[in-house]
Formats: structure tokens, sequence, C-alpha cells
């Protein structure tokens, strides 16, 4: 968590639901408008390969998602609100019923920070949560996160996908778009990999805040520009971007599919991720209407990550 400047002292009501990965995003943004400082853990049933190579998901376990409601006097006003929400939000998908657990005051802090641990992505990024020690070895590019409220940890196979298509693909000296940036962690793995430049778009203002932060705790300020906005707004569709990265979910990514495919310069890669797999079809098809080719899918449990190249 970032900028907890003070924490109340009566407690918590911790609430958590099970929801199918569609909901996953409407769940979490419901829950943060009544945690304490809009946190929300996303707990997806996702596992690494010994072998760091494929993604998994593990069907058996539900994604679950919690959060940490102060215990004061809008308390039952705001489960109330919540229970409204998750009405709206079952008549769209699968969400389960909201489970509550009573949490001392003194669990505030583990009960966030035991969720992020140190962890590898693919050969050579290391997440490190910014609480943690990590003594790096001779090739790790190791980014260092606080994440707050903003969405990437790494855990979630979205970003993950993001992140391997980063050591894959060819960086250095380029400058990139990172549509869609959450907590900054793809901007900074890019810079990580010797990206010239990166301009990082995002339109929650507490994501921003996040990301800044990060930004600063990597150092990385002088190569990242912040642009707070909808991506359809704030993007050049003439940008010449070399390499243009976005995990948002498909409706934007469709609806941002000419601005995102005109950012790109003639020939460039295109990464999109968020896109669950009942959605591909519609996504790709976005993307194709606007001059792009798909190159590559990769697949991990309902999600697919799609690497196309604008046409040259
Ligand atoms: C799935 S998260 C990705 C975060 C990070 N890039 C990662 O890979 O982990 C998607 C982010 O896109 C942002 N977002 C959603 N719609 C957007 C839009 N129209 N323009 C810019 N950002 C948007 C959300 O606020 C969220 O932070």
């Amino acid at each position: 968590m970032t900028d907890q400047e003070t924490t109340p002292n009566a407690g918590w009501l911790e609430v958590t639901v099970e929801a199918d990965a569609e909901s996953v995003e409407a769940v979490a943004d419901l829950f943060s408008r009544y945690a304490y400082n809009q946190g929300v853990v996303i707990e997806e049933p996702f596992v690494q390969q010994p072998d760091g190579e494929d993604l998994a998901v593990d069907p058996t376990r539900p994604v679950r998602v919690s959060a940490y409601l102060p215990r004061d006097e809008r308390l039952s006003d705001h489960l109330q609100r919540i229970a409204e929400g998750l009405w709206h939000l079952r008549q769209l998908g699968t969400v389960g019923e909201m489970q509550t657990a009573e949490r001392p005051e003194e669990d505030w802090a583990n009960a966030w920070k035991e969720h992020f641990q140190v962890t590898r992505i693919g050969r050579r990024f290391v997440i490190r949560p910014s609480w943690r020690e990590y003594t790096p070895e001779p090739d790790d590019l190791v980014i260092t996160l606080d994440p707050g409220m903003a969405f990437g940890t790494g855990l979630h196979p979205t970003t993950e996908f993001c992140l391997r298509w980063l050591e894959e693909l060819p960086v250095e000296g380029k400058t990139l778009l990172d549509a869609g940036a959450g907590s900054g962690i793809l901007s900074i793995a890019a810079i990580a990999r010797g990206a010239a430049h990166v301009d990082a778009v995002e339109i929650d203002p507490v994501a921003v805040k996040a990301l800044r932060h990060n930004l600063d705790l990597n150092q990385v300020t002088d190569r990242v520009r912040v642009i707070q906005g909808d991506v359809v707004e704030v993007v050049e569709p003439s940008g010449g971007y070399d390499l243009v990265l976005a995990n948002i979910i498909s409706n934007v990514l469709i609806r941002a599919a000419p601005t995102l495919a005109g950012a790109a310069r003639p020939g460039a890669p295109l990464v999109l991720s968020g896109v669950i797999t009942q959605r591909e079809a519609e996504v790709l098809a976005a993307f194709e209407a606007v001059g792009c080719t798909l190159q590559e899918r990769r697949v991990a449990g309902d999600w697919v990550s799609l690497l196309m190249t604008r046409e040259a």
C-alpha cells in the first residue's frame, strides 16, 4: 500500500467474493470504492511452472477478490452498496456470495503485504515488492513495486504475458507506448530492458499516483512520460511508437483499436493482453480491420494475449 498516512483503529471487516475472470475487474472496482485506501487483492488461480516457461491457471481454484472495509459508522451503508453492486454484476457474470471475516487492526499491514512475494517472471525479470529484500543475480532485471491500488503486481497472467513479450521482443533503444499502465510495471520493465522512452497512459487517477510513485522507486521518471486520460483521447494516432503494449480489457481494446494501431509505426508490433478467450475473436477482428496482422497468440486459462504487427 502507498500513502497510508493514518490507519483507522476500530478493526476491519474483510469482504471476499469469488468471481469468474470476466467479472473480476468489475468486482474489484466495486470493492475499491469502499475499501481502505481503495485497496483490493485479487488472487488469480495462477501457478508458475517450475521450468519458468509455460503459464498455467489452476482450474480447480476460483479467482478471489477481497478488500478490507474500515469498521466505522459507514460500514453498514457500504456493505449494503456492495451487496447491491454484486447483485447487478451477477446479472452479467458469475459472481459468488459475499463472505465476511472480522480482522483485528494489527492484521492490516500483513494482510496486504503477505500476498506480494519476490517473483521471478521469465528468465530475467524479478518483481520485488518494495518492503522485501532481494539480492539480484547477475542478469536480473529487478522491478521494485509498491502496487498500492493499481493493477500490475506481475502476478496476473495478463501482466506476465506482457513481461514475457518484453523479454523476447527487441526493446533496446526503442520508444514504447504502455496503454493502461496501472502500477507502471511494464513501463519500468521496458526501461530495464533498455528502451529509450515510454509513454505511460492511464485513465485512473488513483493508479496514476501509484504509477508515479513506482517510477520514482525505480528511478526511471526521466524516461517515462505519464499521461493521464483515456487512451483514445490522449494518444496520438500517428505516434510512431516502435512497440505498443496494451493490457486493458477487451471493450477498451476494441474501442481503442484505431488509435493503438495508428500509434504503432508501420511494421511495429502490438502486444494485446487483458483479453478473455470468449472475446478474442472480436478483439482480433477489430485490429485486423485497422490493418494489423496476427503473429502469435498465447493462452493461460481464460486469458489470451495477441502479438500483432501493424502493416508496413
Ligand atoms: C489490466 S490493468 C494493466 C496494468 C499494467 N499495465 C499491467 O500490465 O499489469 C489495465 C489498466 O488500464 C487502465 N485503463 C482502463 N481503461 C483505460 C483507458 N480507456 N485509457 C487508459 N487506461 C485505461 C485501468 O485503469 C488499469 O490500470
